[in-house]
């Protein structure tokens, strides 16, 4: 079997805006929030969501993406996910990509939770065969029961995360990416989901995980990256780049869960021992 790995050098990421309102955009200022914009040879206005980026990941990678709004982050997880290519530059991504994103994706409202595992597990590029066998295993997961005959509009946000993170975990993925949404979920599933993703990526997985909530991602990263105007600001740990980012509070929440997550596992290590 092949290495997963995910390379790029010096990715760029163009989205041409046609429809732009020259007068609004006179003024080239970067606002806070947003990639920066500018003319392309063709006058043709663009937003540059990404710009530059030179990244390695590995094997056991887990890696945190923060930033203001308009960074880039959701645009770097669909440039590893293979749905943007590089405008210039270069992105190789070697492994099987799970990504955990546009919930909406390959669901289908009308149709219920247990039809929506199989739609999914089709689009993550499973057979109907291949998710009908791991289909106890998935409705065990996401812990819906008689839900999972009613259609998916019935079902909370968190609900509908519970089924995507079921169907994704239940197919060892070798590169998850998630976003934010996965947030949605609560206290108790978060922690299961957490153990199971820590395993999916002890053998041999990469996971890249956006996120604006420091909880999170000191729960499921142990580096991270700043993006900021489309550019890498930083590179560290979970501790220093949300520092650097928000300030000391950050590093407060990300040792108080460290130290959280520290007690469960012992916790839960006495408990499976009894
Ligand atoms: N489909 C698109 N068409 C045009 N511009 C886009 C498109 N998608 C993203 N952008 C622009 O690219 C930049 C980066 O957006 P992106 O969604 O990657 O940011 P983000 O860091 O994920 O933000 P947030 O934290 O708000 O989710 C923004 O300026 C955004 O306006």
């Amino acid at each position: 079997m092949s290495e997963v790995r995910i390379d790029t050098a010096g990715a760029y990421v163009d989205f041409p805006i046609f429809d732009a309102k020259t007068r609004s955009l006179k003024k080239a200022v970067l606002g806070r929030a947003g990639g920066a914009m500018k003319r392309n040879n063709s006058n043709v206005m663009v937003v540059e969501a990404l710009q530059d980026i030179t990244m390695s990941l590995r094997e056991g990678d887990r890696v945190g993406l923060v930033g203001h709004n308009g960074a880039g982050k959701s645009t770097l997880l669909r440039l590893l996910a293979g749905i943007y290519e590089p405008t210039r530059g270069k992105a190789r991504v070697q492994g099987r990509v799970a990504p955990i994103f546009d919930l909406g994706v390959g669901m289908d409202p009308e149709i219920s939770g247990y039809e929506n595992i199989i739609i999914r597990g089709l689009f993550l590029g499973m057979t109907r065969k291949q998710m009908l066998d791991r289909m106890d295993e998935i409705a065990d997961f996401t812990e819906l029961g008689d839900y999972l005959n009613m259609p998916l509009r019935t079902y909370s946000t968190g609900m509908r995360v519970r089924v995507a993170m079921g169907v994704v975990t239940s197919i060892e993925p070798e590169i998850l990416l998630l976003d934010e949404g996965i947030g949605a979920v609560d206290a108790d599933f978060m922690r299961k989901a957490r153990r199971k993703l820590e395993e999916l990526v002890s053998r041999s997985g990469i996971l890249v995980f956006a996120s604006h909530s420091d909880e999170f991602l000191a729960q499921l990263c142990d580096t991270a990256m700043w993006i900021d105007h489309g550019t890498i600001r930083e590179r560290g740990s979970i501790k220093d780049v949300p520092t650097h980012y928000k300030g000391p509070e950050a590093a407060r929440i990300v040792d108080k869960v460290r130290a959280d997550m520290a007690l469960e596992d012992k916790r839960d290590g006495i408990e499976e021992n009894r």
